[in-house]
């Protein structure tokens, strides 16, 4: 069995629904089980400012895919909510990215893994600590890295109450 994390964003439409339903769609398929989930997260847009703030969440998977076939399915739950690519690091329905997947370490055209900018990303790795603090990327935990973003970076990511 393999162990994967993953990270959800969204701000367009229904942000709560759409973390719901990818996580549904997730669960639904055979070869994957959602086995923890990140608390939710209210982030200001990282990269391209000018847009709507996100809600953001990570999950654990266990799952009997490949990385490929992993990237496949993030792939279908993109297109199932309508995820359109207009601009980059713009405005989406719904992103699913692979941040880890075991320990592997792997970079070819079409997928990366560890995801490459998890380092910069305080909506990515405050979730991550919900989930297991122990992650690491070149033998340096997601602590030390959260650790080196900026007060304002991490001051832009709150935690999302569900009235
Ligand atoms: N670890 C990964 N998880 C998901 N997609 C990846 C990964 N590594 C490479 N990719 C590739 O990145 C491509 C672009 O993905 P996408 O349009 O979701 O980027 P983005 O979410 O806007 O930006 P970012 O990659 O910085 O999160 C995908 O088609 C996929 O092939
Ligand atoms: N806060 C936040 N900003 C982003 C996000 C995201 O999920 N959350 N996703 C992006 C493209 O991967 C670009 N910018």
């Amino acid at each position: 069995m393999n162990k994967a994390y993953l990270g959800i964003g969204t701000n367009m439409g229904d942000r709560l629904n759409n973390l719901k339903c990818a996580c549904e769609i997730l669960n639904d398929n055979d070869s994957i089980t959602i086995s923890k989930k990140s608390k939710l997260y209210e982030t200001k847009a990282w990269g391209y400012t000018e847009q709507d703030d996100f809600l953001n969440m990570c999950v654990e998977i266990e799952t009997t895919i490949s990385p490929e076939e992993l990237l496949m399915v993030c792939q279908e739950v993109e297109q199932k909510l309508h995820r359109e690519r207009v601009i980059r690091w713009g405005p989406r329905t719904i992103d699913v990215d692979i941040l880890f997947f075991n320990d592997i370490k792997l970079k070819c055209e079409d997928l990366e893994i560890p995801h490459p900018r998890i380092q910069d990303r305080a909506f990515v790795l405050i979730p991550l600590m919900d989930l297991d603090e122990n992650l690491s990327i070149e033998n340096k935990s997601i602590r030390l890295y959260l650790e080196n973003l900026t007060n304002k970076e991490k001051s832009e990511v709150k935690e999302f109450i569900i009235a």
